[in-house]
């Protein structure tokens, strides 16, 4: 579903070109879900951006159901940490939900419908005509999510989408993302600080290097589908799992590779 082909990324600064990114190559299969994770400023928002079409490569490629990303893909949705920047202050929830569907060449019914519905399956049905500012952080990182997935796309990714809210807030948006991957069926591609949050939430956790970035380990979650924020996390696998994680970001920011 999704291709990363030696992709690289260089920045210039003051005229001098720093590699942010150096060559990433990975694949990430339909329905799966995958973390991202690596030392502070390895590029994993750069990463994301790449593969949302948002940015273009120095080198290599990003490829989705085989084709080039040379701009947003249509069956892909992103989701960013700051939900009060991706949200209209000046739309009601249920028309910054609606804002991505109006390209779909829907009916206005339909796209209410989706709206609707997607509302309701991060549990802030009827909502439609609340401000996003009257509600509260996770709150408003719902509706960022139910934007998302009411365009229905096949590859979600998200940026460190759970950074800017409170630790029992995040541990139930956590669970709302298993809950909507095992639900629909999608690619999801999750990019996080937060070592136990890659080994909760993936199938697979990619660990990346310090710049210039590679692909520094790959770590397989077998943890198997029923996860628990209490009996998962306290569990003997979970531990041995971050400590495999934790291991080899110490490992990247040593510069080890
Ligand atoms: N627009 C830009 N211009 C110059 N350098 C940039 C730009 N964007 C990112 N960089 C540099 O590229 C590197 C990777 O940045 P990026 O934000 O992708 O990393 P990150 O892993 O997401 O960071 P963090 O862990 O802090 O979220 C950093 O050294 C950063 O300073």
């Amino acid at each position: 579903m999704l291709e990363v082909a030696g992709i690289g990324r260089d920045y210039r600064v003051d005229g001098e070109v720093h590699t942010a990114i150096d060559a990433l190559t990975f694949q990430v299969a339909e329905g799966e879900l995958v973390c991202v994770v690596g030392p502070s400023g390895c590029g994993k928002t750069t990463l994301l951006r790449m593969c949302a079409g948002l940015l273009a490569p120095t080198r290599g490629a990003a490829l989705v159901d085989g084709r080039e990303v040379d701009g947003p893909p249509e069956d892909t949705a992103v989701v960013f940490q700051e939900y009060g920047r991706s949200l209209f202050p000046w739309m009601r929830v249920g028309a910054n939900v609606e804002l991505p569907l109006k390209r779909l060449g829907l009916t206005r019914a339909q796209r209410r419908e989706r709206v609707a519905e997607a509302l309701r399956l991060v549990d802030l049905e009827g909502k439609e005509r609340v401000w996003p500012w009257q509600l509260s952080g996770g709150m408003q990182q719902r509706v960022a999510i139910a934007r998302a997935i009411a365009f229905r796309p096949r590859l979600l990714l998200m940026d460190e989408p759970f950074a800017a809210v409170d630790a029992q807030t995040r541990a139930d948006l956590e669970d709302l993302i298993r809950d909507l991957w095992a639900r629909l069926g999608i690619t999801v591609v999750f990019i996080t600080h937060d070592i136990d949050e890659s080994v909760y939430l993936g199938q697979r956790v990619l660990v990346l290097s310090s710049p210039p970035t590679t692909l520094r380990a790959e770590v397989h979650i077998g943890l198997g589908p029923e996860r628990d924020q209490l009996e998962t996390r306290s569990s003997p696998a979970f531990a041995k799992l971050r400590g495999q994680v934790w291991a080899e970001i110490q490992a990247a920011k040593r510069g080890e590779t």
